[in-house]
């Protein structure tokens, strides 16, 4: 990687006249911006992980969050990235509280590198900034951002290369952190934060990274500030400040310079010529908990007199003394000094008006730089604070800060983006041969069965066919859906909690996207099925398009089910559980394999979409009285067993000359196939649209975006 690396797209480097004056006007040339946090807490379930963790990143500076495996720094970076909701913490960025508004001057790198596997690097940042750029910026603009991003990245290589998973080979690990990197620096955001961006990097990549990090926040002014597991002694002194967390808490806050002389003050000396102070920091903290002990009770003595990391007194004293702020306490920094109001009256209008009544008079809430309290009454501000803020917008302001782009757009390039990816899902290679491969075989096995006169075996045979076919197709298709949903997840996920689009454009960009994928194969599979097994297409072109239509509506119909198991299970094997417990039931259902179901249990079948498939495979099929030849012997059907007495048959038997025929209707009742054709295709398409529908309140309801 090129020193040049990172740097901001806001340089004056670009040589279009139109991209310049796009970062001109305001909205791509961003300063760094100040991260401020004092006194962050945060518990899961009890579990204390974060314990009054205070510091200030600055702009032009890189900070290091370091700290051993579990000690609380990627859930620092999710606090203040905005990943998990947290009551008790109070941070502001350019002396603004962080809200969901001021939040987006803030990019968050993920530590998975996680991307649409089949795109190439070029596409996906394409179409990461359509999204995620004002929808006002041209088309041409947005490009040339994202070429100037590759180039200082030095990926130009790889512009054309696939992403890549397991399975297909594409960028490398390297190449993938970077791209992962570029992504979120489209926005050309204030601050960005990085979880463990070098994890998995061989070491010289690794310090590459971090000194193009460090141009970065340099160069261009921008806060950086990242996670890391183990920095070599080069990188180590790369950073401008180091915030070591243990269990939680910090066990040191300062630059990395004074890092040895600092722990050899509390006792312990590093050889620096034999060893990496990184190392040696971590060593300590993890050595046991009386020195971590000893090492946060320094540097909370310490973050008294350090204006950038200040300390709750609480904290000092340590809660066994009890604490030195009462539960009704609030200290409020202002921009005077800190206040410390003791009694207040918390009380909503008060609040909502910024005012705090105090025994010793009132705090203006605007003029606060922050405010830390005790947490009971946290949530209170909190809540009203936020209510303040929603109060203030109206849904079309919300809905625009909301979102960068309309819904239209969004609409418009998921749909082609999900469409270039899922044409490799849908349409690989292999599910050509597996398709093709089944239909040969079926094919062969009913080998024009249906040419011709037909007896009544053979009519019984390609009942078989039509129903074979109609379930293979629709548990490719609903299998399909299986493997790519929840694989889709991770994607998306990242996408929607950076703010980038709405799961309405999502869904509906997949439904369009996906449906003519999948009519791909089963259209292929029915068509050479159909013709080879000889079916009543010869002598009724109508019936093979019947039989086909007949075949898209139930693949897609399988694909809504796929949809709704995907939605309601969210991970493979439990929607393969389900999933195959519903095929399954629907298949004996559908009224091949069984004809005589318990009474009690006979209005089940009408829950099968085989059963309408089926039924009207076989009225396209069976469209004619001259095509079944009644057995001379053993008939299955009445009319064609010899009259009565000689006398008239009521049951009119169908002959020409000597040949005698089956009625085609005896042939559907045979096969159960009792349901109007009209009700075959309404309960068909509705099967398909209520599996839609259900699958997105499923999402909408149950599967917000969240961190793992
Ligand atoms: N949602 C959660 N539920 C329960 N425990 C959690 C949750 N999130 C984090 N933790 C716990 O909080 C602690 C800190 O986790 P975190 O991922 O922040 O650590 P880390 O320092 O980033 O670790 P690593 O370097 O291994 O990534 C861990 O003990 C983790 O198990």
């Amino acid at each position: 990687m090129t020193d040049e690396v990172l740097l901001s797209t806001t340089e004056g480097q670009r040589p279009d006249q139109k991209a310049s004056d796009f970062a001109h006007s305001g909205r791509l040339a961003q300063p760094g911006l100040e991260l401020r946090f004092e006194h962050l807490s945060f518990s899961v379930k009890g579990k204390q992980i974060l314990e009054d963790i205070s510091g200030t990143a600055h702009p032009g500076k890189v900070m290091a969050v370091m700290g051993p495996s579990g000690s609380g720094k990627t859930t620092l970076l999710n606090v203040l990235g905005g990943r998990v909701q947290c009551a008790r913490c109070q941070a502001t960025i350019g002396g603004l509280p962080l809200t969901k508004k001021t939040r987006r001057k803030i990019s968050y790198v993920l530590q998975q590198d996680i991307f649409f596997p089949n795109l190439t690097l070029q596409q996906t940042l394409e179409f990461a900034a359509e999204l995620r750029l004002p929808e006002s910026m041209p088309t041409a603009c947005k490009k040339e951002i994202v070429a100037q991003l590759i180039e200082q990245l030095d990926m130009e290589k790889c512009t054309k290369t696939i992403i890549g998973d397991n399975m297909n080979r594409g960028l490398s690990g390297g190449e993938k952190k970077r791209a992962n990197i570029a992504n979120e620096l489209l926005t050309d955001p204030a601050v960005l934060l990085l979880d463990e961006p070098t994890s998995g990097l061989d070491s010289s990549t690794a310090y590459a990274l971090t000194i193009s990090l460090k141009k970065y926040a340099v160069q261009s002014g921008k806060t950086v500030m990242m996670t890391i597991h183990q920095p070599s002694v080069q990188m180590f002194y790369q950073f401008d400040t180091i915030l070591l967390l243990s269990a939680g808490r910090i066990a040191y806050y300062g630059t990395p310079s004074d890092v040895v002389s600092h722990f050899a003050e509390m006792g312990h000396s590093c050889d620096t010529s034999h060893y990496n102070p990184a190392d040696f920091i971590l060593d300590v903290v993890k050595s046991g908990s009386e020195a971590a002990e000893h090492l946060i009770a320094d540097s909370n003595q310490r973050r008294l007199t350090t204006p950038d990391c200040p300390i709750l007194p609480e904290t000092v004293a340590g809660k066994a003394k009890g604490a030195l702020v009462s539960r009704d306490d609030v200290v409020i920094t202002t921009e005077t000094g800190k206040e410390k109001f003791s009694n207040l009256n918390l009380n909503e209008s008060d609040l909502r008006n910024g005012n705090y009544s105090t025994g010793n008079g009132k705090a203006a809430a605007n003029d606060e730089k922050y405010i830390s309290r005790d947490p009971e009454k946290a949530d209170v501000i909190d809540d009203v604070k936020s209510s303040v803020d929603e109060s203030d917008l109206s849904l079309e302001d919300e809905n625009r800060r909301r979102w960068p782009t309309s819904f239209t757009k969004q609409l418009s390039v998921l749909t082609i983006r999900s469409f270039i990816q899922g044409k490799y899902r849908y349409l690989s290679t292999l599910k050509f041969v597996k398709t093709i491969g089944v239909a040969l075989i079926t094919g062969l096995v009913w080998w024009q069965i249906g040419r011709g006169k037909i007896t009544e075996q053979q009519a019984l045979d390609i009942g078989g066919a039509l129903f074979f076919i109609t379930v293979f197709n629709s548990f490719n298709s609903l299998f399909d859906v299986l493997v790519i949903f929840p694989s889709e997840r991770e994607v998306v996920n990242k996408e929607r909690m950076g703010g980038s689009y709405r799961l309405s454009s999502y869904y509906i960009s997949k439904t369009i996207s996906e449906l003519p994928l999948a009519l791909v194969l089963p259209s292929i599979s029915m068509i050479i099925f159909y013709w080879m097994a000889g079916l009543n297409g010869y002598n009724n072109a109508w019936a093979f398009f019947g039989s086909w239509l007949d075949m898209i509506m139930v693949t897609i119909a399988s694909q809504s089910l796929g949809i709704f198991v995907s939605a309601a299970t969210m991970d493979f094997e439990h929607g393969l559980v389900l999933a195959i417990f519903m095929m399954i039931t629907y298949m004996l259902l559908g009224g091949f394999y069984i004809k005589s179901l318990p009474p009690w249990l006979s209005w089940l079948r009408y829950v099968s979409p085989f059963l309408y498939a089926w039924t009207l495979m076989l009225y396209f099929e069976f469209d004619s009285d001259y095509r079944v030849i009644c057995n001379t012997e053993n008939s299955l059907y009445p009319s064609c067993l010899p009259p009565q007495g000689g006398g008239n048959d009521t049951m009119a038997t169908i002959s020409s000359n000597t040949t005698r025929y089956v009625k085609k209707s005896e042939i559907l009742v045979f096969n159960g196939a009792d349901v109007p054709a009209w009700i075959c295709c309404v309960a068909l398409v509705t099967t398909l649209v209520l599996f839609r529908v259900l699958g997105y309140v499923l999402l909408r309801l149950f599967h917000k975006p969240i961190v793992k």
